[in-house]
């Protein structure tokens, strides 16, 4: 599909629309719901590259029946009342977003790739408020081809269908943004100001197969780019910190370390205590609430650690909102809006 785009010195003016796009959660945890949300999400092609029948087979027989179970007993350890931590919180970081930016002249919605609030349905709002241009921005401060680029496969898919598109931005990962880095050495050094400095900063990534960087994506070198600039904010020594791949899916490889044996090896080192962030998820869910804070921290503890500690992801907190309207000011600026 071919976007129409901004373009440069001859940008149209009037409301722009912002939408922030996160992966998406189940509606209930339950294992009914839960099955719902990963049948969608693990269909996607660009989640699993395998054959699509063997992969149909190994989905339909055996993952989600083994993991609808498991999982959703995941998910009512961190359910809250405002539901799953990963709609919450991006609503919350829409909402925000919308107060800060209206008065410039933008109206800003949430999405997710996976379930609802739909792609779709956040266009259609943004169109239905006046949106006469639209910015998308996929909430991976890293780029990788099952996160940052499905989202651009749903975008263009529903776009399709309209008969006005309007002009379109994709934006793209923001992993050495210095306001990302900023925000991200802001929010570790206030949580340490306030809960004690463990000595170990471990920053943990979502893991992806170890063929997918083979293959160019450049999500592996974007993490630890990440890494090594928030370390160097902090003024880290190399001996202060260290990087990990959480949440390994299957059998085959991913990119290592992996953060269970990294933290397990962390006590036969000397370092038993432990300070954990996981600046690739925009906001709290699943895999930090529970597999990170939780699950790992057993691990870490059950290695011969004293303490550990989960920094929490940046949220809606107000650096955070800041972090957002620096990356949206460009498109509100060309309007003469900000
Ligand atoms: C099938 C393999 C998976 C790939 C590849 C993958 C990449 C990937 N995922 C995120 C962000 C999130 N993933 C989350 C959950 C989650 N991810 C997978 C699998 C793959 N992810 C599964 C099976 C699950 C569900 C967890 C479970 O059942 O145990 C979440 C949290 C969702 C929530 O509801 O809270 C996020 C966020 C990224 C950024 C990424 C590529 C880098
Ligand atoms: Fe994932
Ligand atoms: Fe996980």
């Amino acid at each position: 599909m071919a976007l129409r785009r901004f373009l440069p010195g001859h940008q149209p003016r009037g409301k722009v629309g912002l939408l922030l796009v996160n992966l998406g959660t189940p509606d209930a945890a339950t294992p009914r719901a839960v099955r719902r949300y990963l049948r969608e999400f693990l269909w996607d092609p660009r989640m699993v590259e395998i054959p699509r029948w063997i992969w149909w087979l190994i989905l339909n027989l055996a993952v989600l029946p083994l993991r609808g179970g498991r999982s959703a007993q995941a998910y009512k350890r961190i359910w809250t009342e405002r539901g799953s931590p990963l709609m919450a919180h991006s609503l919350a970081l829409g909402a925000a977003l919308g107060r800060r930016l209206g008065p410039n002249g933008a109206a800003v919605e949430v999405a997710m790739r996976y379930g609802t609030p739909s792609i779709a349905d956040g266009l259609a709002q943004l169109r239905e408020a006046g949106a006469e241009r639209l910015v998308v921005l996929p909430l991976y401060p890293q780029y990788a081809s099952p996160s940052t680029a499905t989202v651009y496969d749903a975008v263009g898919a529903e776009l399709s269908r309209w008969r006005y598109v309007p002009p379109v931005v994709l934006l793209g990962d923001y992993h050495d943004h210095p306001a990302y880095i900023e925000a991200v050495a802001a929010s570790i050094a206030s949580f340490r100001a306030k809960h004690g400095d463990s000595g170990f900063l471990l920053f943990s990534f979502h893991g992806l197969p170890e063929a997918s960087r083979r293959e160019g994506d450049p999500y592996h070198d974007q993490c630890h780019r990440t890494a090594v600039l928030v370390a160097q904010s902090l003024g880290l020594a190399s001996d202060q910190w260290g990087l990990a791949f959480q949440s390994r899916f299957g059998r085959n490889e991913w990119l290592k370390p992996y953060c269970v044996e990294y933290l397990a090896e962390l006590p036969k080192r000397g370092v038993r205590a432990v300070d954990m962030v996981c600046p690739g998820f925009a906001v709290d869910c699943l895999e930090t609430l529970d597999e990170i804070a939780h699950e790992n921290r057993q691990v870490f503890l059950d290695a011969g650690g004293e303490t550990y500690q989960y920094v929490p992801a940046l949220n809606a907190e107000s650096v955070h909102v800041d972090l957002m309207a620096e990356l949206f000011r460009p498109f509100l600026e060309s309007a003469g809006d900000a």
